[in-house]
């Protein structure tokens, strides 16, 4: 199992972020996709995880930072995109080795620096069909025989996870129909597979889980059978002479149809049989009749503008008496929130792709997790509130977060953040003279109200800039700190979408937006799976050259981080500070929040 908590990386300051917070796991005995266009984040995102750049976050293969994995190609099969990125330009630049060597003798000599037996090398050219051409030159290789004997080197050391990098593209569709295949198989027969993809089919084909990113944050986090439903159409295009009469019969039929080049109309709604007898019946010739899938623009993430970074909340140790009255552990996520709980999303129609005449498809959700999922417990920490509803997942799996899902068809208000009942990540949310002197991610996020779910819709505040809040719920994070969590990624989120109704504050500049040099990642679930006894106050200055690994020192009080191996290595990881949420005292839900008392209990904090 992986699980990433928090991964961010700035190239450049000043720059938007790479990528931005990401939090998902990717479970064993499954295959989970990385899915997001050109430039997403996605690569970015796996060499955070394996090391291979500095950022912010957390990475854990079966509980360990790959850093810390004693023979980590022995526990994680890694294929990386070549130089120049993934895609069909690069499919050549995949090359396995040197070519001048013969393909049998490069992967026997990768088995002997794994330290397997030769066999091994010839069981997986069997396995990756290379046996044939296994004393070929590699500089015969087609790209096809190349990702495969790439494969076959990742699997040497025989790892229960691979993470690769784009595997399939630019490959013919033979190759990258061998390829799912063989992922498939690996991942049920218990193994843990991550990839990257552009693709949206090859997402619903590959994956059971896809992850969505845009601009670096993640935007949907959807088992397979929603992402289909949601990011993908299916429809049917028909051509032929007479297509004016048929879309009228077809739109007397309740059929949506909209023009699909000259002599071609596209139907939704009804299937191919009876478009074909339809058109039979009425004498209506066709050339052409055949399904098809349409894919649905992916849910966008709205760039933050007032802080939108992990980053720049600072965690401190938390008051348990501290808590706003009603923020109880495990308040709901409401429905379409994102998660991970950072980004808002712009909700896209599907009518977005489709004409007019396209009846309102259910629209692609930023987060609609339909398949809500008990939350891992946490181990319980002195002092903890009891929280209602929580229980263990089977697999502790942190992908269980749940997000209440959208209802099809449900108006974009509902789903999106009532940002009328949010208060503002401006002055209104930064803590005032009388309070503590918190952070101001914190403090934003301590105030923010209930849910938007039971909120009346409100427009959403205009004016430049102005991003809707982000649908999280404003007792995330005060849940999290009152069960023992920080939930630095929910006051981050709320800080950072909350836009400026009767903001005062001005935005930061951007360049300070994502100032790397004060990285505080997304930490509670650190918390939440089991490490809820290290906090400690982030104690340094907050300066982070990647290399302060156990510098800052446990604040008073805290449990001796050092007496947990594994959390020792989140602990000193270059980026991660741990603590737990300050609350002031004096925080209160604004009046206009809903009700408390109708807040469906969930049992995640952070399902944002
Ligand atoms: N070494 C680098 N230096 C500066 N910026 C970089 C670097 N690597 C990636 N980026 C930027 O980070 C962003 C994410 O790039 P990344 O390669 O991770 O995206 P991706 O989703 O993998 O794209 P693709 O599908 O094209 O491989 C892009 O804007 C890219 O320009």
């Amino acid at each position: 199992m992986i699980q990433i908590t928090g991964l961010t990386k700035v190239y450049r300051r000043g720059t938007p972020p790479a990528v931005l917070d990401l939090t998902f796991d990717a479970r064993a005995g499954a295959v989970t996709a990385l899915l997001g266009p050109e430039d997403a984040g996605k690569s970015t995102a796996l060499r955070l995880m394996l090391g291979l750049e500095r950022g912010q976050g957390v990475a854990l293969f079966d509980g360990r930072p790959y850093w810390r994995l004693r023979r980590p190609e022995r526990e994680v099969g890694v294929l990386l995109a070549g130089p120049g990125g993934s895609g069909a330009a690069s499919a050549a630049g995949v090359v396995a080795g040197h070519p001048g060597r013969r393909a049998q003798n490069h992967l026997r000599m990768l088995a002997a620096a794994v330290g397997v037996p030769t066999r091994r090398a010839d069981e997986l050219l069997e396995q990756t069909r290379l046996a044939a051409v296994g004393d070929q030159r590699l500089r015969t290789f087609s790209p096809g025989m190349h990702r495969r004997l790439a494969l076959a080197a990742a699997l040497l050391g025989d790892p229960g996870t691979l993470v690769l990098d784009a595997p399939t593209d630019g490959l013919s569709p033979r190759n990258a129909e061998w390829f799912h295949s063989f992922l498939r198989s690996f991942g049920a027969a218990g193994g843990t597979v991550l990839v990257t993809t552009r693709a949206p089919k090859e997402a619903a084909e590959l994956a059971d889980r896809v992850i969505t990113l845009d601009r670096g944050r993640l935007v949907a986090d959807q088992p397979v059978a929603e992402f289909r439903r949601t990011r993908l159409s299916p429809e049917v295009a028909v051509r032929g002479p007479q297509m004016a009469r048929l879309a009228d019969l077809l739109v007397g039929q309740g059929a949506q149809v909209r023009r699909d080049g000259g002599a071609g109309i596209a139907v939704a709604g009804i299937g191919r049989t009876e478009i074909g007898e339809l058109a039979y019946r009425n004498g209506i010739l066709l050339h052409e009749l055949a399904d098809r899938v349409v894919e649905q623009p992916a849910p966008r993430a709205t760039l933050p503008v007032a802080s939108g970074r992990s980053g720049r909340v600072r965690v401190q140790p938390s008051r348990a008496d501290s808590v706003p009255a009603g923020t109880v552990p495990g308040d709901s996520v409401p429905a379409g929130t994102v998660p991970g709980g950072s980004v808002p999303v712009e909700p896209r129609s599907a009518g977005a792709v489709l004409s007019g005449q396209r009846s309102a498809a259910p629209e692609p959700r930023s987060s609609a997790r339909s398949d809500a999922e008990p939350e891992p417990r946490r181990r319980p920490k002195p002092g903890d509130a009891p929280a209602a509803g929580t229980g263990p997942a089977s697999d502790g799996s942190a992908s269980t977060r749940p997000v209440a899902a959208r209802t099809a068809g449900a108006e974009p208000s509902a789903g999106r953040p009532a940002t009328g009942v949010l208060p503002v990540a401006g002055a209104q949310t930064r803590p005032g003279p009388a309070g503590p002197a918190e952070p101001q991610g914190a403090a934003s996020a301590q105030q923010m109200p209930r849910p938007a779910a039971e909120a009346p819709s409100t427009p959403p505040p205009t004016g430049g800039g102005v991003l809707p809040a982000l649908a999280l719920p404003a007792t995330a994070a005060a849940a999290a700190a009152a069960s023992g969590t920080s939930s630095t990624s929910a006051a981050a989120a709320t800080t950072a979408t909350s836009p400026g109704v009767g903001a005062t504050r001005p935005a930061p500049p951007e360049s300070d937006l994502f100032d790397e040099t004060k990285p505080t990642v997304a930490v509670d679930r650190l918390f939440r799976d089991g490490l809820s006894s290290l906090a400690w106050s982030e104690a340094g200055d907050g300066s982070d050259d990647g290399n302060d690994r156990g510098d800052a020192a446990p604040a008073a009080g805290a449990t001796d981080w050092r007496e947990d191996a594994v959390a020792g290595d989140l602990m000193t990881a270059d980026t991660v500070r741990l603590g737990r949420l300050t609350l002031p005292t004096e925080a209160t839900a604004p009046t206009s929040t809903a009700p408390t008392s109708t807040a469906p209990t969930t049992p995640d904090h952070r399902s944002e």
